[in-house]
């Protein structure tokens, strides 16, 4: 940040010195991969000095809206082109203001180990600035996180580091379960608090590769829950082993991640509606797997850390079309709802519940 101010608003120091100099900084307070991206994004910089100063400057004679917010708040025009397809300008502006603000750390509480008030009251005796989670019941937020995942209670289990939106998508379910499938788990948030509401429940859980499973092993361990399954499956490949067997089943489905961009802003430049089509077309295969895992009058939760209607309410219309024998329970009164981090200030998320009303 110092050398990029250096070389649009100061004159004295040379532009090579400047890339030399946070570069040399890089080296001594970075590690091998930020030497590398120090150096692009300012010889980038350096080489586009005049360009930038213009437009960052002049936004006020950009007359296209998307135009003008794409300079203004740093998102790919593309992104905001289909923001303002979907969402008034205030409301854009004021999205794209916040996924430019540092998110909120929380945690969904293991209440198997330790009740809501008492974990909060612990953190808070060694330091800790602690909130309970406005939404979820069973979450806290803390403001000054550093250190946490070395404390005695996360060692202990005694909680999970999940986003809100995360915890309320199981939580709002709102679906005492028996037997529950997790068809896209890893690193095993959902499945957790899917067993935490429902302790005496089955669940088995899947992803696609040996690692990732093993990555909701470890989080099952540490959290000291039972499990009955932590299997490698590619969900978008039926699977008869599964058929019929669940009462809730969770497909939160691999996705742009475009709700994220507080925590992981390189997504933005990453995606592309290529790569969005792409997706929409793994989402309905999952989803259309999951309708045969399920049973009559159980539950698909169907979510997403991203609001745009490609990857959440057209993947559910056509499933819709396709299996007739579904249909939607409103969440908080909205067929999907959606959550903004400029509205509730969780990570962008979406959550559709579908119940099968009956076989076919
Ligand atoms: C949004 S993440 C799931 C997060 C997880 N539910 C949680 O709460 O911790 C999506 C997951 O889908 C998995 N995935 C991607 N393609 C898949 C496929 N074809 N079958 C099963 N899982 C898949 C990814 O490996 C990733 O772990």
């Amino acid at each position: 940040m110092i050398g990029i101010y250096q070389i649009l608003f100061l004159d004295k120091v040379p532009n090579y010195s400047v890339v030399d100099e946070s570069v040399k900084l890089a080296k001594i307070y970075g590690n091998k991969g930020s030497i590398g991206f120090t150096n692009a994004i300012l010889r980038n910089i350096s080489n586009s000095k005049e360009k930038i100063i213009q437009s960052a400057f002049y936004t006020e004679e950009i007359e296209n809206v998307a135009e003008k917010f794409s300079i203004l708040y740093s998102h790919p025009i593309e992104y905001v082109q289909s923001l303002l397809k979907e969402y008034d300008e205030i409301f854009v502006k004021s999205l794209l203001m916040a996924n430019n603000e540092k998110p909120p750390f929380t945690i969904r509480v293991n209440t198997n180990l330790i009740d809501r008030e008492s974990l909060k009251k612990d953190l808070e005796n060694q330091g800790y600035i602690v909130d309970k989670t406005k939404m979820s019941e069973y979450g806290l937020s803390i403001e000054n996180p550093s250190g946490i995942i070395d404390t005695k209670n996360f060692k202990q289990g005694q909680f999970y580091v999940q986003d809100e939106a995360s915890i309320l998508a199981v939580e709002l379910s709102d679906y005492k379960a028996e037997d529950i499938l997790d068809l896209c788990s890893a690193p095993g948030g959902k499945s957790i608090n899917a067993k935490l509401l429902n302790p005496n429940a089955t669940i088995v859980s899947c992803d696609i590769s040996d690692k990732k499973v093993s990555l909701v092993g470890e989080n099952f361990i540490r959290l000291n829950l039972r499990t009955n399954g932590i299997i490698k499956n590619d969900a978008t490949i039926y699977n008869k082993n599964l058929e019929n067997k669940f009462d809730l089943v969770i497909v939160d489905a691999p996705c742009s991640g475009l709700g994220l961009i507080r925590r992981k802003p390189e997504i933005k430049w990453n995606r592309s509606l290529e790569n969005i089509k792409g997706l929409s077309k793994i989402q309905s295969d999952i989803l259309k797997n999951a309708a045969r895992y399920v049973k009559i009058k159980g539950m698909i939760i169907y979510s997403t850390c991203t609001i745009t209607s490609e990857e959440n309410e057209d993947v559910i219309l056509e499933f819709l079309k396709e299996n007739p024998n579904f249909e939607v329970l409103k969440t908080m009164d909205r067929e999907t709802l959606k959550l903004y981090p400029n509205v509730q200030g969780t990570d962008g998320f979406a959550i559709t519940r579908l119940v099968k009303i009956n076989e076919n």
